[in-house]
């Protein structure tokens, strides 16, 4: 805010000013009149990030005052924009009347919002969560711990969990990727929340342990937290009281529909880090769109609610077979009757009853959610009779909680038009007959019409002005209105009330008292309508609790109901899940690619076992390494949540954590190169992996130089294997890493092919056993469009590179799939020194000594021998 002393402003920005400094860090919309106006720095801000005129509004305190205005009636799309670029806004709404107020009109702050805590549909992206999240920091015997709490507004879900580390911290922020962050003024990382937006830092006491348990105990009502199961997780709960209070302000009212709070235990799921779930692109693609991923194959839920649970699933796989098994077994009942078409259509009239139900608690739903929760409503009794002859045991008990609620749909169907109005305020709301006194008010608005009608007729006749009309408009009321050719006719007790250009308008004691009468039938209507309105969602919040129970049935309905239509049409079956007993997969695939290509998709198998736990796979470059491994994480994946998986067969074992090291990025913004990513990465898996984890390694070591990058592949490959023993698929262009599978007990060769044909490389996508023979690196850049000329000096330079090293990399004996061909890469390894020399470097001191022996100094004349010296030197 700019300096300026409150003293000599005028009374009006002096209210201004009170208001402001009770929100310091949002914006304040500010109404005066139809317009909501921005000042000061609020106001270059807003016009900056809306791109509105700057304008200033006279002066106060000596300076003019910067200002920018939105209409009123085009305000919620502008706040709407604020919020997705992590903007929180406030509005102050006049409350007084401007017509007897001595000074500035009485002003409220009226509403918050913020991005982390909107519930109104116009904000809110269908199918995503739009999570607050509050994160607590303690140190614990040396250990960062982070105590995280997270509200999804509105559904209510409400989860609080903690985590050790920077590192799980910068997971789990991947993986909730909240709308708005609230953090303590003295958090210690919050260098790792610079890129986050959204970050709104509150002072430490709100986060103070004792009153954050207090804050819990009343919101859910209970003596104390025994019952959630969070009482050790102290960091947590300093983060949950802050964030109950936040959301509790920014509100203004009471959170009925958060009834409960979630402790999601890190056991209970499949541990994936920031990494790997970018590299699997779940719902995000590695270029930051949603196309191309396996939300976009995988979801045709028919509620957004079953959307929204569906990515949730799909980012917090479990590892409780018997949930697995239990969600299996409802997929595979669904898909084996084909119910799930037939459930698909009533489903679909559930629509998003989570988020209107939240409205309803908060006590903002308008009155065409009222009508789709009466849709929703009206679907479930179709859907208890699909399920009752279930032979599930959790179908048949998800049917237990999905409840018609006969009463509710009655009062609604009896309550609401046919298509009632988007907002509450202009009422027509109710149906005729739902309330006696409403509808006498309305007979009298009803009536005015008719009474009107007839007015116009008889005064027409008894003054004989046939231009006379009777009219009404908002500002003026009703009128009498005689073209102004006419008017001099008009009669003695016509009330002169407005002058047009071509009419004039009168009104007379008759009509006087009839608008008397219709307007306060009209606001008397209106009042009555909002009172019964309140009492609609009275009715609703005393059933809320089934109502909430019932909406979170019906998503989970969808998603299994999705998996079982998703397993039909894209020939996925149900993978076999057990405790240790290796990964195998006939037939797999990798259900993005699938989806995309044009050509058929070659399905691959795989075998996985303690004797047989890492896979060093080769193969040409495009020759489909990646998918492969991708394939089998996601093929992994997708078993942990219930979903079937695309392949013949797979039976797996339940892992603890998926880790990838794939693709090449870095990250600039954070300061880390490529191969400091790579590094970080690799550290992690190293550090973290247990004999349960599925590792993905893609090109470990190219980010540096060849000798360095090859150690530390053969290195990391060598510890996975022998010290780690988790499941590893390492996939590399390293052909010396190929002997290490007759090194180690546990780990085998398995490649990619390709074949050349006329010139043409032809890439088989087919996986088979043992090491690669060729890396077809030339013939994939040609492809790709490199010019001629650098494909043939390229072509050159790998013939002197094998003289340089000694090495025939086209010998194909050398890397042909044979058993001989470990012990000549093993000759070759005995040859090489792992010491800092790049290949390239020596290939050209070679050139250069070469070019030098080759000279015949006693033939060179001085001139030619300083030419030759300086193109010699020019080439170093
Ligand atoms: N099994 C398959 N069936 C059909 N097409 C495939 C298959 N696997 C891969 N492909 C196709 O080949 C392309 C390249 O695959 P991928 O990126 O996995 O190769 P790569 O061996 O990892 O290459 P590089 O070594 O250059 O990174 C994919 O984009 C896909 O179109």
């Amino acid at each position: 805010m700019s300096k300026v002393t409150e003293d000599n402003h005028t009374p009006m920005m002096r209210q201004y000013f009170g208001l402001k400094s009770e929100h310091p860090n949002q914006l304040l919309f500010y109404r005066m009149g139809d317009f909501y106006e921005i000042f000061y720095d609020d106001a270059k801000r807003a016009s900056q990030l809306l791109d509105i005129t700057l304008t200033s509004r006279g002066h106060s305190g000596g300076k003019p005052i910067p200002m920018a205005g939105i209409p009123y009636h085009a305000a919620e799309n502008y706040i709407a924009r604020l919020v997705r670029m992590g903007e929180s806004v406030v509005i102050a709404e006049q409350t007084g009347d401007p017509a007897t107020s001595k000074g500035p009109v009485e002003r409220k702050i009226a509403r918050i919002v913020t991005p982390g805590t909107i519930s109104d549909e116009a904000f809110l992206e269908e199918k995503r969560e739009n999570l607050l999240l509050s994160l607590a920091h303690q140190s614990r015997k040396g250990l960062d711990v982070f105590g995280f709490s997270y509200l999804d507004m509105a559904s209510g879900r409400f989860c609080l969990f903690e985590v050790d580390g920077h590192e799980a911290l910068a997971s789990e922020l991947q993986r909730l990727s909240p709308m708005e962050i609230l953090v303590s003024e003295d958090f210690p990382a919050r260098d790792r929340l610079k890129l986050e937006k959204g970050v709104s830092e509150l002072g430490p006491w709100h986060f103070d342990y004792e009153s954050s348990y207090r804050q819990l105990i009343q919101q859910f009502n209970t003596k104390d937290l025994s019952g959630f199961g969070c009482e050790a997780l102290t960091a947590a709960i300093a983060s949950a009281g802050a964030l109950l209070q936040y959301a509790k302000d920014t509100q203004r009212s009471a959170l009925p529909h958060i009834q409960s709070i979630m402790v999601e235990h890190k056991d209970d799921s499949v541990l994936i880090d920031g990494a790997t779930r970018r590299n699997l692109e779940i719902d995000i693609n590695l270029t930051g769109g949603t196309t191309n991923t396996v939300v976009e194959v995988l979801d045709e839920c028919a509620t957004p609610m079953g959307s929204r649970l569906l990515k949730r699933w799909l980012h917090t796989p479990i590892r409780d077979l018997n949930e697995i098994q239990s969600r299996q077994q409802v997929v595979a009942e669904l898909q084996i009757k084909q119910a799930h078409d037939t459930l698909k259509t009533p489903l679909k009239k559930i629509g998003d009853l989570e988020r209107i139900l939240s409205r309803v608690a908060l006590r903002s739903a308008r009155p065409r959610d009222l009508l789709r929760l009466k849709f929703a409503l009206e679907a479930i009794p179709e859907i208890n009779i699909l399920l009752e002859g279930a032979t599930t045991e959790r179908l048949l008990e998800l049917n237990q909680r999905i409840l018609a609620q006969p009463d509710i749909t009655k009062t609604l169907t009896q309550a609401l038009v046919e298509n009632p109005p988007s907002v509450v305020r202009d009422g027509g709301i109710f149906a005729k007959g739902y309330d006696d006194e409403l509808d006498e008010l309305l007979s009298l608005s009803t009536n005015a019409t008719d009474f009107l009608a007839e007015m116009e007729r008889s005064e027409k006749a008894r003054t004989g002005i046939s231009s006379l009309k009777v009219g009404f408009n908002r500002v003026h009321g009703y009128y009498i209105e005689i073209s102004r050719l006419h008017s001099d006719q008009a009669p003695v007790e016509y009330i002169r009330r407005q002058t047009l250009k071509n009419a004039e308008r009168f009104i007379t004691p008759e009509l006087k008292i009839f608008e008397d009468k219709a307007l306060s039938a009209k606001s008397k209507s209106l009042a009555r309508e909002k009172e019964l309105y309140e009492g609609l969602l009275d009715r609703l919040n005393e059933t809320l609790r089934e109502l909430q129970t019932t909406s979170q049935a019906l998503a989970q309905l969808d998603v299994m109901n999705n998996f079982a239509e998703r397993a039909d049409i894209l020939n996925f079956v149900c993978p076999e899940l057990h405790n240790r007993g290796g990964i195998q997969i006939i037939g797999g695939r990798h259900p993005v690619v699938e989806a995309v290509i044009s050509e058929p998709f070659v399905p691959n198998d795989l075998e996985l076992n303690e004797k047989r736990s890492l896979l060093m796979i080769t193969g040409p470059n495009m020759g489909g390494k990646s998918t492969y491994m991708r394939q089998i994480a996601l093929i992994t994946l997708l078993a942990h949540t219930g979903c079937f998986v695309p392949a013949e067969s797979a039976s797996i074992s339940v892992v603890d954590r998926i880790f990838t090291r794939m693709g090449s990025s870095d990250d600039l913004a954070g300061g880390r190169s490529t191969f400091m990513v790579e590094m970080t990465e690799t550290a992690n898996i190293l550090n973290n992996a247990s004999k349960d984890s599925l590792v993905l390694m893609d090109e470990v070591g190219r980010g540096t130089s060849t000798f360095d990058g090859l150690s530390l592949a053969w290195a990391a490959v060598d510890y996975l294997a022998k010290e780690l023993k988790c499941y590893v698929l390492f996939a590399t262009h390293y052909f010396e890493l190929t002997a290490l599978a007759d090194q180690l007990d546990n780990a085998a060769n398995v490649h990619l092919t390709a074949t050349e044909y006329e010139d043409e490389i032809i890439f088989l996508h087919k996986v088979h056993e043992g090491p690669a023979s060729q890396s077809y690196g030339l013939q994939v850049a040609q492809l790709a469009g490199v010019p001629r000329g650098v494909i043939s000096h390229a072509k050159q330079k790998l013939k002197e590179l094998e003289v340089v090293t000694g090495i025939n990399i086209e010998d194909t004996a050398l890397y042909a799939n044979t058993g001989s061909r470990s012990t000549k890469v093993q000759e070759n390894k005995t040859s090489y020194q792992p010491q800092q020399v790049d290949m390239f470097t020596q290939a050209e001191q070679n050139a250069l000594k070469n070019a030098v022996e080759a000279l015949d100094l006693d033939n060179m004349t001085p001139l030619e021998a300083i030419n030759t010296l300086y193109k010699l030197k020019s080439q170093l």
